[in-house]
Parts: C-alpha cells; structure tokens; sequence
C-alpha cells in the first residue's frame, strides 16, 4: 500500500535554502492534500524534492509502493512545450518514459480513456505547439495520469482552466485518488476549491510547513491573515459547502492581531492523525 510521509525534508537551490523542517503526518491512500501559501512560499520546490528533483535534507517515506516504477510522478506548473509532437504522440511517449517503446493494445485502450475523460480526444492529432494554454495543461494531466502514479504532485494544474474545466479536472483528480487509491497532492491557489475538492491541506509559508489537517480545519482567517495577509472568514452555505469571504488585504496598522502564525503544525497533524 502507498502511502507518504516527509520527515524533515529541506530542499534548496545551490546553497539556497528554500524549503527547511517540513514534517507531516502519514498521508494515506485515496486522499488529496492540498498544497497551499503564497506566491515563493516553497510549494514546488517541496514538489521537487519529494520528486527527487532538487537537492534537500530529509526523508521521504513512500511505504510498500518505494520500488515500483512511477511512484511518484511530478507534472510541473511550466507545461509549455515546443516539441513537434501530435498529442497523442505526447501522451504515448509520457507512458512509455523509462520501457520499451513498444505499445500495447491495453496501453492504447487506457490513453484513449484518460483523453476521453480529459476531453481532449479531439486534439489527438493536433501538434503540441498549436495548442492554446489550457489545452496544453490538460495535454500535461493526461501525460503525468497514463504513467500510472501512484504518488502524484500537481503543480497548480487548473491554472490556464476555465472555471467548468478546473471544477471538471479537480473532481477528476478526487475520483482518481479515490477509485485507483494513490495519493494526489495538488498545489493551488484557489482557497475555495481546495475546500471543495481536497480532503486536507498542508500549509506552507517562508519555505515552512505551518499547518497541516482537515481543509475546513486549516483554511480559517487565521490562516488568511497570518499566511495570505487578507482579512476574511469562511462561511458555510445551505448545502453545507465551506467558502472563503474575503474583506481586503490586511491591514498591519490598523490591526491588533499578533503576526505569529496562529496554528501550530504539531498539533494541526494530531489532529490530522485521528
Ligand atoms: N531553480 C531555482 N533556482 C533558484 N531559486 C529558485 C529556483 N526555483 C525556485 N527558486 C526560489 O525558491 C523559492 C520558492 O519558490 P517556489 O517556486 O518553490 O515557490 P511556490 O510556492 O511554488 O510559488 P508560486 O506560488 O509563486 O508558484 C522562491 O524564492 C524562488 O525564487
């Protein structure tokens, strides 16, 4: 069984140290963890260290799945590419990254179904190069799905989406994690959808994990003021449906609200633990 736990992973560019001390709970399968904080917070660089693409401290503990091909599987937020490749040709070459380029009938029956599902069936035969930018990143979901993670950290993958598509996609990846039991961890900025669609939340500010736990648990206005700097709440509509209402940006001088970060991830992962 898969499942992920950091233990004081640090990443860091040359002797840059963008990431330090990140610690989390064991994540379990069929679960989506949103990644969240502020622009330069440390989000991909976490990415890339959990992935093996940056040099850090730490451990990452993937459980009973650590030796099998694709564990973990890294889409990037950059997903331009000027390959002059058809999708569909894209999308074989993603699935038969590391093995033989043979492909068969099976691999074939299971692109078609993660493009179907993506609807972008149509685009097979377009090159990547004439593709518009959400085009591009659905083209990128289905070359990251067809190589079967089982660990998948997705780097804001509804950012080029409409607001259908990312609602789509984001329920999508909940059905993935739920129905294949893999792991998915999606970094977003969306505070809203990462509510809707994403069973807990791990909050990074300054390249430090400040609080992890149930969505509804970490995403309050402490969070939004300590973390974002915005002043707001979150509501809960007649459906029962968490959404965050936001006043403005947060004023320091105006407010008597100490800057600490108000949660504290030791006991935001107990409680995520239980
Ligand atoms: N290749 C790199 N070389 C040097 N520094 C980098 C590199 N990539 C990122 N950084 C720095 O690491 C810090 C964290 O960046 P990172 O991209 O991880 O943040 P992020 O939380 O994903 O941000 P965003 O929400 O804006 O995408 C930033 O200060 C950034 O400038």
């Amino acid at each position: 069984m898969v499942t992920l736990q950091l233990e004081n992973i640090g990443a860091r560019y040359g002797k840059v140290q963008v990431v330090s001390g990140v610690t989390t709970p064991l994540i379990k399968p069929g679960t989506v963890t949103a990644v969240i904080g502020p622009n330069a917070a440390g989000k991909s660089s976490l990415f890339k260290r959990i992935a093996g693409l940056a040099k850090g401290e730490g451990t990452v503990d993937t459980g009973s799945a650590a030796k099998q091909r694709n564990t973990i599987c890294y889409m990037p937020q950059d997903t331009g590419s000027t390959a002059v490749l058809s999708v569909y040709e894209s999308v074989i070459l993603a699935a038969k990254q590391g093995s033989s380029l043979r492909v068969r009938d099976d691999e074939l029956t299971r692109i078609d179904g993660i493009l179907a599902a993506l609807r972008i069936s149509d685009l097979s035969a377009r090159n990547l190069g004439e593709l518009s930018g959400g085009q591009r990143q659905l083209v990128a979901i289905a070359q990251t799905l067809v190589r079967d993670p089982k660990i998948l950290l997705m780097d804001e993958p509804t950012s080029a989406l409409d607001l259908h598509r990312q609602m789509e996609v984001l329920s999508f990846m909940r059905d993935i994690a739920k129905g294949q039991n893999i792991i998915v961890l999606i970094a977003i900025h969306d505070l809203n959808h990462a509510l809707q669609y994403c069973d807990q939340a791990m909050a990074i500010r300054d390249g430090r994990m400040v609080a992890f736990g149930p969505c509804a648990d970490v995403i309050d206005s402490d969070l939004l003021r300590d973390v974002y700097q915005v002043d707001g709440h979150v509501e809960y509509n007649s459906l029962g449906h968490a959404h965050v209402v936001l006043r403005g940006p947060h004023d320091e001088t105006n407010s008597r609200h100490s800057t600490a970060v108000m949660h504290n991830p030791v006991s935001d992962m107990s409680l995520a633990a239980q």
